[in-house]
């Protein structure tokens, strides 16, 4: 299976099933999964009092195997049970029955002397709010100073959607088995979930993953890189639509965050009063007036020859004006990614939109906009379910961005982007990032890929600035960050053109 596949309760369940049926104990995978707990416990702290939390099912289990394992090493363990013994059954029974020490309940003593917790009481079975005794319970384990270290998930995290139920842990590190789950990339699951390991445990064979971790191994193969023999007019075309004399700051850091990523040609199209601003600003990018969306259109002629993509909606102003710009740049050749000001002239009218998007433009929101476009509330947890659905009806590629940009297609597919600081919150930040995805699809790349190249390249420059960071940065920090990702990339081809020049040889 793809190491990036992210699969959520359901998926991992079916995974667990399949392996059952091909032959390996369920309870074996119990045995590996606590085993690999009591490995991580091991190999992170040193040798101190422990107490393992354990719930009412499997997730209880795997706690009963790494308390079993742990005293074996001679670590002082305490399992305390949030449940009654009664409710333990199937794999989790035999563990606890093989477990051969003290067991209690949980009460106000549980937790003292501890230098570390292990909580064992919900894993993926989450089924509704944590409340009452448990609450208390999970209230008590945050409370102390004892790290604690989650079986699977922070107890409290609901496995689809990162939300809280009620209440949930807050982890120092968390053991997940076979792959990621969303909560361990959603906010405000993934800060929950403190560092993430994920473990084998011995579940093989395909799974048809239709959610994935951003990383360079999904799109980098077919990531642009310039030929020997390549010219400006073979790497795109990418035209951006600014606003007026007083707001053209957008424009510009989406239009260089275009060309910084490699686009050939950018040019500027500009309100004539806007255009003496942009005048005094731009070098390497070109710059053509263009009024109405009629001049917009005219524009837009040769899209198809320069595989040209358009940006509208950085500060373009929320207006019928820029409706009809839109309309313009979307019944015309042209590619297109559209954000900010360009989604919300759509807002109470978004089949005037949708019924114009083709599958491969690119809407680029955040929370609020995605809301006022989709008419959805957004809640915790709510992201990703809403980034697939939006892309389903709007019928092309929604990048819903936030500290866990989401990058959804309409067949099902998405991407969680993991990689953004907390430092990239900053005003004009998402302009560039309109521009590095122009960029990419302009050189080729299909609107998915080049959506989530573009976030992951976003986030990789956002930590190559880390705090300080303005978003006249971002473009500046594209040729570092270019350098580290294609190096890889390079030496595998200069190893393929020595290996074809040995073979000629
Ligand atoms: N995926 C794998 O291959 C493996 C997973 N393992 C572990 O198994 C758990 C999932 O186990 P499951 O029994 O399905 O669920 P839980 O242990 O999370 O708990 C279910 C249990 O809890 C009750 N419940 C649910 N919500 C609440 C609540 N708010 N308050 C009180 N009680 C609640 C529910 O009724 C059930 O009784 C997975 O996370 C892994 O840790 C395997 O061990 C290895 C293979
Ligand atoms: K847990």
């Amino acid at each position: 299976m793809n190491p990036l596949a992210v699969l959520s309760a359901k998926e991992m369940r079916a995974a667990e099933q399949a392996a059952i049926n091909g032959g390996v104990a369920s309870a074996a995978l119990m045995e590996t999964a606590g085993k690999q707990v009591a490995e991580v416990a091991k190999q992170e702290w040193s040798k101190r009092p422990v107490a393992v939390i354990c719930g009412p099912g499997n997730n209880g289990g795997d706690g009963f195997v790494a308390a079993r394992l742990l005293a074996e090493a001679e670590w002082p363990v305490k399992v305390v049970r949030v449940c009654d013994r009664e409710t333990l059954k199937g794999d989790a029974k035999l563990m606890a029955d093989l477990y051969e020490g003290e067991v209690s309940e949980f009460d106000a003593n549980a937790l003292a002397g501890v230098g570390l917790i292990i909580d064992a009481i919900f894993g993926t079975g989450l089924t509704r709010p944590i409340e009452g005794d448990v609450k208390t319970a999970l209230e008590a384990i945050n409370a102390h100073p004892a790290p604690v270290l989650s079986v699977d998930i922070p107890s409290g995290v609901s496995t689809d959607e990162g939300a809280v139920l009620g209440f949930a842990i807050q982890a120092a590190r968390t053991v997940t088995f076979h792959a990621k789950q969303p909560a361990h990339l959603l906010f405000p699951g993934r800060a929950l979930c403190g560092v993430v390991d994920v473990v084998d445990i011995g579940i093989t064979g395909e799974f048809d993953a239709k959610i994935f971790e951003n990383h360079p191994s999904l799109w980098g193969a077919r990531f642009p890189r310039p030929s020997w023999m390549g010219h400006k007019y073979e790497r795109g075309h990418v035209m951006c639509v600014s606003g007026g004399p007083m707001s053209t700051g957008a424009a510009r850091l989406a239009a260089e965050g275009a060309l910084r990523i490699g686009a050939g040609l950018v040019t500027m199209l500009s309100p004539s009063a806007a255009a003496p601003v942009h005048a005094s600003h731009l070098t390497s990018i070109m710059l053509r007036e263009a009024n109405t969306a009629d001049e917009i259109a005219g524009h837009m002629q040769d899209a198809e020859k320069s595989n040209l993509v358009t940006i509208i909606g950085p500060a373009t102003g929320v207006s019928e004006q820029t409706r009809d710009k839109t309309l313009a740049i979307l019944n015309s050749s042209a590619g297109a990614v559209l954000d900010a000001d360009a989604l919300t002239s759509f807002a109470g009218q978004p089949d005037a939109l949708f019924d114009v998007l083709r599958p491969d433009d690119v809407l680029t929101p955040h929370t609020g906009e995605f809301s006022r476009l989709f008419s959805v509330e957004m809640k915790d947890g709510g992201k990703l379910d809403a980034a697939r659905a939006a892309s389903k009806k709007a019928g092309c590629i929604v990048v819903l961005k936030g500290p866990d940009t989401i990058i959804a297609a309409p067949d099902g597919l998405a991407i969680i982007n993991s990689n953004a600081p907390p430092d990239l919150a900053t005003a004009g930040s998402g302009d560039v990032l309109a521009g590095l995805i122009a960029g990419l699809k302009a050189q080729g790349m299909g609107g998915f890929e080049a959506a989530a190249a573009g976030v992951w390249f976003h986030g990789a420059c956002g930590q190559t600035i880390g705090p300080g960071l303005i978003a006249e940065d971002l473009p500046k920090a594209v040729p570092s960050v270019l350098r580290q990702l294609l190096k890889p990339l390079q030496e595998q081809d200069d190893g393929l053109t020595s290996q074809q020049g040995a073979q000629q040889q």
